[in-house]
């Protein structure tokens, strides 16, 4: 939509207006850079503004506007919200426009909204209801009579992309709701989808594996998981979704509520959870939504506000789920109706924005290094630089086709970000701030480390050294075996392997359970007791669980969920050696070029010696969880459950399937075998009745059955 040329003026206005408030005069100026902003952010999901400075320039707007109202235009960036249409899905109208929230960073912007609040309610002190600002991609959707028929992103404010195949797919939101429960017969609720942290990190660790660069916060990956063609790739994204708004709600008694106050008629007063939004919040949970009802606090007056949001961003980090900011609601449902919207955002509500993760910083330079696969990766040495609590001087930027992807030069201002505990990402460069004294990045023919000549494969974007004796890839693959996520040999660590292989007391993999310690003893900082230490835990790792040694084994491609998923397939790992190519892909997330990849692993004579050798050595190779459980009563059957079960944990009567002998599954099928059915069931109990074979029983009967 933007040529180069349009985009570098508005890049150079962009900064002018930064270094430089703008005035009355620059008002369209100003307006045109906000809407490019608003394009790469929302549509293409490529901003090239940190969000900090993209507010400072919309306040600019804002400011200018309040002093000349007469130049309020009706498309102007402050009267409505920026867009995310694209042709990709049909567009839906939303029942009540979708809008964004007013921002505020510190304690200043909240007492002026309080302000603002008590004038128009005429009262002296508010209640308000604060919850986290969840960070990810905002949906609405429709319930009527207790079925959803509708889910839709926001779009631009008035309209959304019809999503309610790939809505389906997100376990967290269910298929029908009491609502009638109620009184309610038609409902639009807003919410976001998010990625949890674990699942952003897995998701980013697949792309890694895939040699595709990871993304830099969970909001990017949500809206982009959410716009998926085929909704199976969703279900494999496992969203998650927090509901925390009802928007407009119809009742069985004929009443209409709707939160732009058109429609409104009188609220049903028996309804307690229909008065405040907290209520509402209560409602929906009640109705088996992931509401912030635990979340949410609902507070006196602005003061315990400002209080409890500081308290809030000290607690960020520990939260499973990444938030921005917090969510400050005026609770009662008829104040809100008193103080309105405008067509950018709601009065009643304003949104407390933490501290940015994002910041600007200077490329200085790039190193390359090797990894255990052989791949050579570029390493940016950045002036350090202070994000979210931790110093950032040097980031991946992952491989040739990224840096130029990104525009990065050596003497570059970048801009970065860091996402929770998430390794920071370049989010781009700055091109309009070059002096001119930049240059290219280039990258090495030969292997840093070996010197041999580097190779990329077709339809990669990865050089690698496929020196299998490069002493690059040796060290690292040790590292990774004893690392904590493989063998978790405490004690050991990279500093070590290092060390040891430098000295040469140590060669490969199982090089570590034939250490000299003798030799070691004589090294400067290794008492007795450190190499005790050590001993143990590599005594001790030779009994961890197989799926460890899969990992450990440094597969290309496999993960650690691809390694439990190989290591609950096998008696014995020496069983891959009989798998064909086929059967591999026959196994849960795995496709054609990771079965490859396993086959050959399990092909190469040199590997399979390593594994021999790591046996001789007395690591367990087998699948203890298949071969040690006597119990078998429920061998080769499959399990799945569903609803509320009111006498067990889910993963614990999951286990206890599995310690039989028996198997979970995730879906309904007709090879699933017992579908255990807990409170409120819902749309796999629907299924599982359509096929004969299937025995639907309650959690007693499941009880009874271990017990037999
Ligand atoms: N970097 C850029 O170039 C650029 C460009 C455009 C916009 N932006 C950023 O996007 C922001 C505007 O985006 P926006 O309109 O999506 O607004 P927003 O992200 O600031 O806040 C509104 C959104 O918050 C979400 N939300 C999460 N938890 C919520 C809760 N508990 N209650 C209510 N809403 C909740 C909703 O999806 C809602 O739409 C700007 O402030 C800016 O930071 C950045
Ligand atoms: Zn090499």
């Amino acid at each position: 939509m933007y040529t180069t040329e349009q985009t570098k003026e508005l890049q150079t206005a962009t900064h002018t207006f930064l270094k430089h408030a703008a005035s009355v005069e620059d008002i369209d100026a100003l307006r045109n850079v906000l809407r490019f902003h608003e394009y790469r952010y929302y549509v293409l999901n490529d901003p090239l503004l940190a969000d900090v400075e993209y507010d400072k320039l919309y306040k600019q707007l804002e400011h200018i506007e309040k002093q000349h109202p007469e130049l309020v235009a009706k498309d102007s960036p402050t009267q409505r919200v920026g867009s995310t249409l694209n042709a990709a899905f049909p567009t839906v109208q939303h029942l009540v426009p979708m809008l964004s929230l007013d921002n505020s960073y510190n304690a200043e912007d909240l007492y002026d909204f309080d302000r603002k609040a008590r004038e128009l309610t005429g009262l002296d002190i508010i209640e308000y209801c604060v919850e986290p600002k969840f960070d990810g991609a905002s949906i609405s959707l429709i319930y009527e009579n207790d079925i959803l028929v509708r889910g839709a992103t926001r779009g631009d404010g008035v309209e959304g992309e019809d999503i309610t195949t790939n809505i389906k797919q997100i376990k967290s939101i269910p298929l029908s709701a009491p609502f009638s429960k109620f009184g309610v017969q038609q409902v639009e609720i807003r919410g976001e989808i998010i990625l949890t942290k674990d699942v952003f990190k897995k998701y980013n660790e697949s792309l890694a594996e895939q040699g595709l660069p990871p993304l830099a916060n969970p909001r990017n990956a949500a809206s982009g998981s959410l716009r998926q063609k085929d909704p199976k790739n969703v279900a494999k994204r496992n969203l998650d979704a927090f509901l925390y708004h009802i928007s407009y709600y119809t009742t069985r008694d004929g009443h209409v509520q709707s939160s732009d106050g058109i429609q409104n008629d009188n609220l049903p007063k028996h309804n307690k959870y229909l008065q405040t939004h907290g209520g509402s919040l209560d409602m929906l949970w009640e109705c088996g939504f992931r509401a912030p009802k635990k979340e949410k606090l609902i507070l006196n007056g602005i003061d315990e506000v400002i209080k409890h949001v500081h308290d809030f961003e000290e607690m960020r980090d520990t939260l499973p789920y990444e938030i921005d900011g917090m969510v400050v609601k005026v609770n009662d449902f008829a104040l809100q109706d008193k103080m309105g919207m405008t067509t950018h955002h709601p009065r009643w509500a304003i949104a407390f924005k933490f501290k940015a993760r994002q910041a600007t910083t200077k490329l200085k330079a790039v190193e390359f290094q090797v990894g255990r696969t052989g791949a050579v990766t570029p390493v940016a040495k950045l002036e350090p630089v202070h994000i979210g609590g931790v110093t950032v001087s040097s980031i991946s930027v992952h491989n040739e086709d990224y840096i130029k992807e990104k525009d990065l030069k050596i003497g570059d201002n970048v801009l970065i970000e860091r996402a929770g505990d998430v390794i920071p990402q370049i989010v781009k460069s700055l091109p309009e701030l070059r002096t001119g004294h930049e240059h290219n990045i280039h990258f090495p023919k030969k292997c840093p480390v070996c010197a041999s000549e580097l190779f990329k494969e077709e339809g990669e974007a990865v050089w690698r050294c496929i020196n299998i004796d490069c002493p690059a890839q040796v060290v690292e693959r040790i590292i990774h075996f004893v690392s904590k996520d493989a063998m978790d040999i405490k004690n050991f660590g990279e500093a070590n392997v290092r060390k040891f292989y430098e000295l040469g007391l140590l060669k490969d993999v199982p090089g570590i359970y034939k250490l000299d310690f003798a030799a070691i003893s004589k090294l400067e900082g290794f008492g007795k007791k450190s190499i005790d230490n050590l001993q143990t835990a590599i005594e001790a790792s030779k009994e961890q669980p197989l799926h460890r040694l899969v990992y450990g084994l440094g597969i290309r491609f496999v993960g650690e969920t691809t390694a439990k998923t190989l290591a609950n397939a096998v008696d014995d790992i020496n069983d891959f050696t009989n798998k064909t190519e086929e059967d591999l892909q026959q196994l849960e997330d795995i496709g054609v070029k990771v079965a490859q990849s396993i086959y050959r692993f399990f092909h190469n004579e040199q590997n399979l010696k390593i594994l021999d050798e790591l046996r001789a050595l007395g690591l367990q190779m087998k699948n203890q969880k298949k071969t040690s459980t006597g119990d078998s009563t429920l061998k080769e059957q499959t399990f799945l459950f569903t609803g509320t079960l009111t006498k067990l944990k889910r993963s614990d009567a999951e286990a206890m399937v599995e310690d039989h002998g028996g198997k979970i599954v995730s879906g309904v099928s007709s090879k699933l075998n017992y579908l255990v059915v807990g409170e409120d069931a819902g749309s796999k109990l629907e299924k599982a009745k359509k096929i004969n074979t299937i025995r639907i029983i309650s959690e007693d009967e499941f009880l009874s059955l271990i017990n037999k």
